[in-house]
């Protein structure tokens, strides 16, 4: 039975730093499980410090980075190295500074790569690149030991927003136009894709995401507040500082 644990941290620096020593015992577990792990990353001021916080932890090098893979849930569909891109980000907080395999870094196309300016060609292309590394038996995708996500003001997770048509799409990855969140163009997992990952974490700090969290957690649906529509296999995570968890119900949550 999958479970969900609520973790409230008293601010947000705390909360990334336990994130990044949560994210760094999960890899080593996972590694020591199956030789491999599998980690999807996403986007966002709080994902970039949670980053910051694995660069600059000793622990880390207990992982074996050369045999993690690094996925992403959602990308701004911009030209490779903007600034703006999550990979762009992920690589400055974090990625450049580790051991990885190259070739087991596995970002979204950018919008003047070999697709040019169609997000819908990109992410079928990320799909099969998804497909190709799908675990033996299963249709399309790889083993997520960890999927993480922030959540926005609105509830979306990853590039999925509220009563966006995306947050229909039953396809492993989508393009989104109009995004309310800039940039408008995006390609995402959708939300059936998150829901394969062995574990769900969604990280929130902050007040404005109180509501969204709050609503999330009472039962809104997941058109209306995607946030409520993602859960783990195994676990379902909701990583929070106390501003962000202000609107969940007591009973809800386990204070650190
Ligand atoms: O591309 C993006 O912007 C992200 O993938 C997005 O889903 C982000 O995680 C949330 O909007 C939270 O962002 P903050 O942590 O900056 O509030």
């Amino acid at each position: 039975m999958p479970e969900t644990n609520v973790v409230v941290h008293s601010d947000a620096s705390v909360l990334a730093q336990a994130v990044a020593a949560r994210l760094i015992v999960k890899l080593i577990d996972a590694q020591a499980a199956r030789g491999f792990a599998g980690v999807v990353l996403t986007g966002g001021r709080v994902a970039a410090a949670v980053y910051r916080a694995v660069r600059d932890l000793p622990a880390r090098d207990a992982v074996d980075w050369s045999r993690v893979d690094v996925w992403w849930g959602d990308e701004r569909f911009l030209p490779a190295g903007d600034p703006d891109r999550n990979e762009t980000q992920a690589r400055e907080a974090l990625l450049d500074a580790l051991p990885l395999d190259p070739a087991r870094i596995h970002a979204m196309p950018a919008s003047d790569g070999p697709d040019g300016s169609d997000p819908e060609a990109a992410a079928a292309r990320y799909a099969r690149e998804l497909a190709a590394s799908a675990r033996p038996g299963t249709a399309a995708l790889p083993h997520f030991d960890v999927l993480m996500l922030g959540v926005g003001e609105d509830g979306h997770v990853a590039s999925v927003f509220p009563e966006h048509p995306v947050a229909y799409e039953t396809r492993p990855v989508s393009a989104v136009r109009g995004s309310p969140k800039p940039p408008p163009i995006r390609i995402t997992l959708t939300i059936p894709t998150i829901n394969t990952a062995e574990e769900v974490w969604l990280v929130a700090a902050g007040p404005d995401k109180a509501g969204a969290v709050g609503m999330a957690m009472a039962g809104a649906g997941p058109v209306q507040v995607p946030a409520a529509g993602v859960s783990g296999v195994e676990r379902t995570q909701w990583l929070l500082d106390r501003a962000a968890a202000s609107e969940v119900a007591p009973k809800l949550r386990s204070l650190r």
